[in-house]
């Protein structure tokens, strides 16, 4: 089953441009990663799925309900984290989550002490003396005190030191492995590429590619590293399909997307020390996808 659902959402602010058609669906269960640059239409794509902000056209359905008609039945269901987060400073923390509790029709205290313990939150602070980090935890307690079955996350990360921000991805899959699905947007590969089963990649306001992590790596290029006995041309490996290929005597390297046995063939011509070959980190992907684009 779909959780979400995005068909055709367009957004624009005024005549700037918010998103531009952007489709792709979030299934059941999943943690969905969506990535791109400051800008690039992330955070305006989230607002309108949590009916902040309306679309100029297009839709979404979230829990298989139209997003905007079925909002405030929607949102009951969703955890919801945004990029800044805004309080009235003069409540001490526990008031301010049980106010947010108020909202949901169950007893959310005790989840509320199990998070802060978690997220070593103190919540008989006031708002007012807390570090920006610790605001951030008050985030995510908030966010995650009814127990939302679809959680959706805006740059959650920042203001988190590392160590906080493990035992949040820990706590996040605790949530996902009790059936929680997950919507996490980041401009930080590294995290996506942890925590993500698949992941939507929006550049400029359009979906660039969805598609699942383990895909991405393997259907992109190889490096390849290759150190030879005696000092070898680098145009040995001209072959098609190699890129960036650089060496210097007896090491040589390059880019290589295609039938990878081209390259073995050639290799095993030559007298080889040793040999590398990596894939690429999502970092170098997503590099090349908006190279690709540009
Ligand atoms: N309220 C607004 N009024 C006018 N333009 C806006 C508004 N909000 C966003 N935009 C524009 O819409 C585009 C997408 O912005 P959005 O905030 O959705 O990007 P983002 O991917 O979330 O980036 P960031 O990580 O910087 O928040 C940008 O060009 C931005 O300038």
């Amino acid at each position: 089953m779909n959780v979400i659902e995005i068909n055709n959402l367009t957004k624009t602010y005024g005549k700037s441009r918010g998103i531009t058609d952007v489709s792709f669906t979030v299934e059941e269960g999943e943690i969905f990663g969506f990535i791109g640059p400051n800008g690039a239409g992330k955070s305006t794509t989230i607002r309108t799925l949590l009916s902040l902000i309306y679309p100029t056209s297009g839709s979404a359905k979230i829990f298989g309900k139209d997003c905007v008609k079925f909002s405030p039945e929607i949102k009951k269901q969703i955890g919801y984290l945004p990029s800044e987060v805004f309080y009235y400073d003069n409540m001490k923390v526990i008031d301010l989550l049980k106010y947010s509790a108020s909202f949901y029709k169950k007893d959310c205290s005790q989840r509320i002490k199990e998070l802060a313990e978690i997220m070593d939150l103190d919540l008989t602070k006031k708002i007012d003396d807390l570090s920006l980090g610790n605001k951030k935890k008050v985030g995510i307690v908030q966010g995650l005190l009814h127990e939302p079955k679809l959680i959706i996350l805006d740059e959650p990360t920042s203001g988190l030191d590392p160590l906080m921000q493990q035992k949040f991805f820990d706590l996040l899959e605790e949530e996902n492995n009790k059936g929680a699905t997950i919507l996490f947007s980041s401009h930080i590969l590294s995290e996506v590429q942890r925590l993500c089963d698949r992941v939507a990649i929006i550049k400029e306001g359009k979906i660039v590619t969805v598609e699942k992590i383990k895909t991405l790596k393997e259907n992109n290029y190889k490096k390849f590293k290759i150190e030879t006995i005696d000092p070898v041309e680098t145009s040995v490996f001209q072959l098609p399909g190699v890129t960036k290929l650089e060496g210097n005597g007896t090491i040589i390297s390059f880019l290589f997307k295609g039938n990878i046995n081209r390259v073995l063939k050639r290799i095993s011509e030559i007298n080889i020390a040793n040999l590398w070959i990596e894939e690429p980190n999502l970092e170098e992907i997503f590099l090349h996808y908006y190279e690709r684009e540009a």
